[in-house]
């Protein structure tokens, strides 16, 4: 039985597939990718995983259900102790200081991703804001799955690719698809087409945010 999650996978499915194909990707598994760009990257990510936690934060306070809301809050305490932990460990070694993390302006695409992701919660429904979370999830898990084979020759990003192939984080991928098809049920077709927009968009803004790293966007750049 094809599930909604199926059905969202395969409408973002030429997007998915851009990211899989994008240098930032090629060069990060090649050991190529300089190290000024993985460096923006994380400073960029950082933010974005910031105010990803919040999100489920916020979103658990308007599910009704009591396990989805439990899974939420999990979600963010897990970001916290596994994905922002390794994370804190690449600025020691790349030298990134708090200080450096605070005065670094918000490129675009991370500000434009992230209020993507409250417009879904504050001007729509927390279905659809759950819906814009997984992408963020499943993308990373597909991306690690498909280079850990192979691997990377650079051991920063070997973490970076394990990170995202670890049993802990597909039990979380799952969990998070699981939620999404639950939250899919609790809202009419109209819910159902805006659940899926809000998945295409944060597919777009994955692929936005690997070219965001390259060019090392700015404002400037967009005015
Ligand atoms: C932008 C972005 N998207 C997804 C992930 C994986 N949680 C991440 N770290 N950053």
């Amino acid at each position: 039985m094809t599930t909604f999650t199926d059905q969202i996978h395969q409408s973002a499915a030429p997007l998915w597939q851009k990211s899989f194909e994008h240098p930032f990707i090629h060069e990060l598994q090649a050991g190529t990718l300089p190290a000024d760009v993985f460096r923006y990257y994380l400073i960029q990510d950082r933010y974005y995983l910031s105010e990803f936690g919040k999100l489920h934060e916020l979103i658990a306070q308007q599910v009704d259900n009591a396990q989805d809301k439990a899974f939420l809050l999990a979600g963010a305490q897990g970001l916290k102790d596994g994905e922002i932990a390794v994370r804190e460990g690449f600025f020691e070694q790349l030298g990134i200081t708090d200080d450096e993390l605070a005065s670094t302006p918000i490129a675009p695409t991370a500000y434009n991703y992230v209020n993507h992701m409250y417009a879904e919660l504050y001007r729509g429904t927390p279905q659809q804001a759950i819906a814009g979370l997984l992408p963020c999830y499943w993308l990373y898990n597909q991306i690690g799955q498909q280079l850990v084979a192979q691997g990377s020759p650079d051991q920063l990003y070997q973490r970076w690719i394990e990170t995202y192939d670890s049993d802990d984080y597909t039990q979380s991928v799952d969990q998070m698809i699981a939620l999404t098809n639950e939250a899919a049920t609790q809202v009419d077709a109209a819910g159902r087409d805006k659940m899926q927009t809000a998945f295409v968009r944060s597919s777009a803004y994955e692929l936005a945010f690997w070219q965001m790293a390259m060019d090392k966007q700015n404002w400037r750049a967009t005015a």
